[in-house]
Formats: C-alpha cells, sequence, structure tokens
C-alpha cells in the first residue's frame, strides 16, 4: 500500500503563482518586496534555507538581501547590522538564521528587528499576537504545514495532532496555530494539540494516539514505525545534510511509509512550503509598511 506522499514542492509552487500576481500588483505602486536573511556563521540546514531563498525571491520578482557574518561576530555587530536593514526602506522582511552561534543571544536580536518587517514572526509582539489569535505574521514553517494539511484535506478539526518539539520557531507556534479557534478564511485549526518534547513520558503512547504527528525534533530517527498508528498523517519538518550531500529528514525508518496514510517527504515536503510562506509574508511585510491593507 504505503502513504499518500504529501507534495510540498507542488503545492509551494502553486502558492507562489499566487505570490507573483501579488507582487506584481505591488510593482503598479512602485513596491518591491525585498527580504534580508541574515546569517551567522554555517549552519547546513540555514545553508540550504538560503540557497532557497534566493532562488524564490528571484522567481516571483522580489529582491534578495543576504548578509553573511563570521562565526566569530559580536553581538553588537549583530545588532547594528540589524538596526541598518530596520532603515532601509528596500528591505521589506528581515530574518536572522537560527540557531545563532552559542556566544550571541538570539532573544535579543528578535527583539531588535522591527515588528513590522520581522517576516519569521519571532520578535514578541508578533509571537504575542498568535497567542492571542489575531497574527501578523505566521511563523512559515508552522504555516506551511497548515497549508499542506489543508490542501490534502487531512482533517485537523477535532483531530489528535502530536507536535514533537518545542521550539519558538515551529513547534510552539505550530501548536498554536493548529490548537487555535480559526478565524473565517484563517487556516485550519481546532485540533487537540500534544507537545511534545525530550521530557515526555512515553512518547511512543501519545504518538501512538495521534491522527496526525508533526516530527520538528532536529533529531533523526525521532519517529520510528512502532509509533505511528496505521493511517495516521506523518510531518517531517527536520532537515540534515548528509556526509554525501544529500539530505534527508527526521524520520529515517523506511518502513513509517508503510504504516503511515500521508507523509512528506524530504526534500520536496515541508521546506519548499517554509520558503514559499516566507514570500508570502514578506508580500504582506511590504503592504503594512505601504500603507496598503494586507491580503
Ligand atoms: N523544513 C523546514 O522548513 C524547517 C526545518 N527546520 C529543521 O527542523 C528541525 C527542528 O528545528 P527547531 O525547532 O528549530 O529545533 P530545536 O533544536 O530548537 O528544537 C527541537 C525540539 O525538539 C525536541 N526534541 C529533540 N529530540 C527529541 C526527541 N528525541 N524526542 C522528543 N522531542 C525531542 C526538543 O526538546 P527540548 O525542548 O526538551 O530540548 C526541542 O523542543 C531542525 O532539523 C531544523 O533544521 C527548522 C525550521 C524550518
Ligand atoms: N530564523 C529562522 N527561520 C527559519 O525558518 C529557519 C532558520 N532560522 N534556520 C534554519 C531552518 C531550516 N529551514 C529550512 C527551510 C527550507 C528548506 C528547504 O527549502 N528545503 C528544501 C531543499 C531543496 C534542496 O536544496 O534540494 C526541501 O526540503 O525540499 C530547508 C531548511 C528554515 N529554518
Amino acid at each position: 500500500m504505503g502513504a499518500t506522499t504529501i507534495d510540498g514542492k507542488a503545492t509551494a509552487a502553486a502558492e507562489r503563482e499566487r505570490i507573483a500576481t501579488e507582487v506584481t500588483a505591488l510593482g503598479e505602486h512602485g513596491i518591491v518586496p525585498g527580504l534580508a536573511a541574515v546569517l551567522v556563521g554555517d549552519d547546513p540546514a540555514s545553508e540550504v534555507y538560503v540557497r532557497q531563498k534566493e532562488r524564490m525571491c528571484e522567481r516571483v520578482g522580489m529582491r534578495s538581501l543576504g548578509e553573511r557574518l563570521d562565526a566569530e561576530v559580536s553581538q553588537s555587530e549583530l545588532l547594528e547590522v540589524v538596526d541598518r536593514l530596520n532603515a532601509d526602506p528596500a528591505v521589506s522582511g528581515i530574518i536572522v538564521q537560527m540557531p545563532l552561534p552559542d556566544h550571541l543571544d538570539e532573544v535579543e536580536a528578535q527583539e531588535r528587528t522591527d515588528p513590522t518587517k520581522d517576516v519569521d514572526g519571532l520578535h514578541p509582539e508578533n509571537a504575542g499576537r498568535l497567542m492571542r489569535g489575531d497574527p501578523r505574521f505566521v511563523p512559515a514553517t508552522p504555516l506551511g504545514c497548515a497549508v499542506l494539511l489543508a490542501t490534502y484535506e487531512i482533517a485537523v478539526s477535532g483531530a489528535n495532532i502530536v507536535v514533537l518539539g518545542r521550539s519558538q520557531l515551529v513547534g510552539r507556534p505550530l501548536a498554536t496555530l493548529l490548537s487555535a479557534k480559526p478565524s473565517p478564511g484563517g487556516p485550519v485549526g481546532n485540533a487537540t494539540v500534544t507537545v511534545c518534547h525530550t521530557r515526555t513520558r512515553d512518547l511512543a503512547a501519545h504518538t501512538r494516539a495521534a491522527d496526525v504527528i508533526v516530527v520538528a525534533a532536529g533529531v533523526a530517527g525521532a519517529l520510528t514505525a512502532d509509533m505511528v498508528s496505521p493511517g495516521a498523517t506523518v510531518i517531517d519538518v527536520g532537515i540534515h545534510r548528509a556526509e554525501d550531500g544529500s539530505l534527508h529528514g527526521d524520520v529515517t525508518d523506511p518502513t513509517v511509509e508503510e504504516v503511515a496514510g500521508a507523509l512528506t517527504p524530504v526534500p520536496g515536503g515541508v521546506g519548499p512550503m517554509t520558503v514559499t510562506m516566507l514570500l508570502e509574508n514578506t508580500v504582506r511585510a511590504a503592504r503594512i509598511q505601504a500603507g496598503l491593507p494586507a491580503v
């Protein structure tokens, strides 16, 4: 039998057509949305992300700006770069790639980012608005997961969903989004969500009771087939680069595919959706900054 493959690449391409139309419409107002990514050091998942963003920005007619900083950069130098991007009118959206090297303060960098340019949704104002059910920027990976579930008509309302991971970037906002009472036209919600992490007792008991499992542990092999109930949907967020250069996710057990009802591949699953939802947030940011109604 085997699981249905949830095609993130195709879904993202379709979403980008809509975004390209919005970019063209903004062009008529003389606005070109611009996305700036700050990468400190050489985290492999961030390298993949930065490359894909540059490619996809170009495809939809947006500007892309990469700021690569040495792994040894000081906190004040990092904050100066953020300040400069905040002040640059050609920059609509800013993301500071996570994780930062240990000597740098991620929270301070997130708080320094202009909240109207914080397309990652990590500034406390934006994270707070998501919590309150009135989001400005829904973080790109959670939004991408939600759009995939909606596109493939996987039941979310009333479903038991396990989110494996509680990071500010993925697990926490995804759990908020999936369990929210959705606003009309908003992404999926109304799920019963269980957030699991390294202190979870009997993780397999939780995942086996789930209709949907989102794996965002950042650990290869975090979910094995015995932890999945037959027919469940598995969304794999993890990104790892193997020695031979190939990419894989957190799900490495090939037999998960035999048990699950639907599964996102890596590459070609959540990753392309993240990039595309980031472009969407950047268009939104450009509209907000121009005083136009958000679409
Ligand atoms: N595809 C995409 O678009 C994106 C992919 N990523 C990738 O997703 C992964 C996760 O990213 P991120 O959330 O930032 O990572 P973090 O390392 O910040 O968070 C990982 C979370 O998973 C939990 N965890 C780790 N191992 C286990 C385990 N064995 N069982 C249960 N819980 C576990 C941790 O628990 P605890 O809190 O207890 O430590 C933590 O909450 C990474 O591989 C990253 O590269 C990230 C963003 C976008
Ligand atoms: N502030 C911040 N926000 C992030 O969202 C963030 C981050 N930091 N740090 C790093 C992780 C990782 N991440 C990826 C997103 C897309 C792909 C992606 O496009 N993947 C393609 C790769 C295609 C290919 O190169 O073959 C795929 O999976 O198909 C990868 C990785 C975002 N992250």
